[in-house]
């Protein structure tokens, strides 16, 4: 194909504003997929993707379109996630494309995301198409959108937005028509050495590795003898291809196309996302830059269920080559042995982390309670970053701890303002600016991210009746109010606790914790005070009722797991970092954590 009949571009947008369902149109219409396997939703194939009617990864298709110009072009399509965990997937998608149909849902007008994407898009320098969809809904807003539109961008204009709905295909047409005529053929030179950008991996258990590439120069033929330029590792080419959507082998690619590699190489850790790829014998002289890798935001230790270290190192190795935004270490821990300690970008992408990891790999792993990564400096000077619960050092020692916070951007209907503002307030969040426009508010605040990181859009969800959006953007570690509490007590089987709350959650927590932590079974046969000290001060005190005569002395397992397990939960419900030190057997181990 001629370079100059080739377009690379995205579909960006709001969580389900309707990526997915357009590119089932494009694909319908260019006849990419034909009508027997005609389903919704094609490209969200994952079985996580599915069960929660997302998008999770990008997905690239190659499509051939027949222009009213008489010229057939090759449209490189990338449908993207829209969540906001799943950013780092856009912006990996963007860079290897030209343009991006940043595509509006007419029934909720421009959300957090679709200024989120857009910026994304912007950064890239990419040529953005307009699109307003689901006008066919009674509901639709087409003027007040088109006017959010215009307010985003001022090139955004009435003349310049399309209108669809891409549910019954109305104008989706137009759409290709216009893709050709705004979004440029890809730059490159094929009589360059090969240059070309991987942008997304995975793990085939028969092949081995798979890349995703995306030429900027050269040509790339059949048993080509390669190199990664980063990770500087050496390897002669499998075999080659398109994805159309599924993988389909051909003889070569040239510059400005995007395709796939298979690479035959085994260990999961050659390949890194963002690499450059060139000939091992005729490399080019420079890597492709300014790619920037994922930034953890959310931190849990996972470990398998039944035991099986290998195969849970196995399966992350694996999932990490198709998922690049998680990172992961390994971690031994007294109660559950070996497992990894992982980086998650938010509490939605650990969920689906776990799931993936069931769905594909048949593991059931358990989760520690997530936290953020906190820096902690020492009266001896040294410094620390925590991302551990089990590391956090004495407290006697600490000088001074910071946490990260984040800016967030939370827009929403006038009606819903007051609701979310109350939430902001009780998660620690610091109103920044308001801005209006129409009936739209975009509220920016500075929030703690330990705040907002697990419930947090979940609660905004609820507060606001579905209708809030959220983006966020890491600002930085500050200092910290964190203290430490420490229950003082004797149990049959737990030893100690110590917690890490912030300062203004410690009476509601201590009162309740030491109430509850009552019931456990002590081991004195005499009454016992348990008390909750914080900085030398008790803050909570109850006495313990005697033991019940036919009680088991050594601790009835149980009903300590059941009030620790209580106990693990209101910690995790206050998303304050937890240290505990309790020695219990593993299966009640196991069953506080899953909490
Ligand atoms: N009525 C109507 N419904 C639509 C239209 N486009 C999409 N939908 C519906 O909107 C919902 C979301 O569509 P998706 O295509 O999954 O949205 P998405 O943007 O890919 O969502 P994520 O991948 O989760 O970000 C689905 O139930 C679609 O059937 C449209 O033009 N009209």
């Amino acid at each position: 194909m001629n370079k100059e009949q080739i377009r690379n571009f995205a579909i960006i947008a709001h969580i389900d504003h309707g990526k997915s369902t357009l590119a089932d149109r494009i694909m319908e219409l260019t006849q990419t997929v034909s009508e027997r396997e005609r389903q919704s939703q094609l490209l969200d194939d994952m079985a996580v993707e599915k069960a929660h009617g997302v998008t999770v990864k990008a997905r690239t298709v190659r499509n051939y379109y027949s222009a009213n110009d008489g010229k057939e072009y090759e449209y490189n399509l990338i449908d993207t996630p829209g969540h906001v965990d799943f950013n780092y997937e856009v912006s990996k998608s963007l860079a290897a494309t030209e343009g991006a149909i940043l595509l509006v849902d007419a029934t909720q007008g421009v959300q957090a995301q679709t200024i989120a994407n857009y910026r994304i898009a912007k950064q890239n320098n990419l040529i953005i198409i307009p699109v307003i969809n689901k006008v066919d809904i009674a509901s639709a807003e087409v003027e007040q959108t088109q006017a959010q539109l215009s307010d985003l961008d001022s090139n955004f204009t009435k003349e310049n937005t399309l209108l669809i709905s891409a549910k019954t295909g109305l104008g989706v047409p137009a759409v290709l028509e216009v893709i050709k005529n705004r979004i440029p053929a890809p730059k490159g030179n094929t009589d360059k050495p090969l240059k070309a950008l991987i942008f997304d991996s995975l793990y085939d258990p028969y092949q081995g590795i798979i890349a995703y590439v995306r030429l900027v120069n050269g040509e790339l033929y059949q048993n080509d003898q390669l190199l990664l330029m980063q990770a500087k590792k050496s390897f002669k080419l499998k075999s080659l291809g398109i994805f159309a959507p599924n993988m389909q082998e051909k003889n070569s690619l040239s510059a400005g196309e995007v395709g796939y590699v298979v690479t035959g190489l085994k260990d999961p850790k050659a390949i890194r996302v963002g690499d450059t790829v060139t000939l091992k014998n005729n490399p080019t002289s420079d890597s492709i830059k300014g790619y920037q890798p994922a930034q953890q935001m959310v931190f849990a230790g996972l470990y398998p269920k039944n035991n099986d270290y290998p195969a849970l190192k196995d399966a992350i190795l694996k999932l990490s080559l198709n998922d690049t935004s998680f990172s992961f270490v390994e971690e031994h821990s007294e109660a559950l042995g070996m497992g990894f300690r992982c980086g998650f970008l938010g509490a939605f992408h650990l969920q689906i982390i776990r799931e993936r990891l069931f769905d594909e790999f048949g593991l059931d792993v358990l989760t520690t309670a997530p936290n953020v990564t906190y820096q902690v400096l020492l009266k001896n000077g040294q410094r620390m970053n925590i991302n551990n619960p089990v590391q956090f050092p004495a407290f006697g020692l600490i000088q001074e701890v910071k946490e990260p916070f984040v800016k967030a951007e939370i827009t929403m209907p006038s009606e819903s303002l007051n609701a979310v503002l109350k939430l902001v307030d009780s998660h620690k969040g610091q109103l920044l600016d308001m801005g209006n426009d129409g009936n739209l508010v975009v509220v920016t605040i500075k929030i703690p991210l330990s705040e907002i990181a697990y419930h947090f859009f979940s609660e905004l969800k609820s507060v606001s009746h579905g209708f809030a959006s959220l983006s966020t953007e890491f600002l930085d570690y500050e200092q910290s109010d964190l203290v430490k509490v420490e229950i003082d007590m004797n149990y049959a089987t737990v030893d100690a606790l110590s917690f890490v709350v912030h300062r203004s959650d410690v009476n509601n927590m201590t009162q309740t914790l030491v109430h509850n932590l009552k019931y456990a079974v002590p081991r004195q046969l005499y009454p016992t005070p348990v008390q909750a000290i914080v900085e030398g001060k008790s803050v909570a005190r109850v006495d313990v009722p005697p033991l019940r005569k036919n009680a088991a002395v050594n601790g009835d397992a149980h009903s300590v797991s059941k009030k620790a397990a209580l106990l693990r939960r209101q910690s995790i419900n206050k998303r304050q970092s937890v240290k505990n030190e309790i020695k219990l057997p593993q299966s009640v181990f196991n069953t506080i954590l899953e909490l």
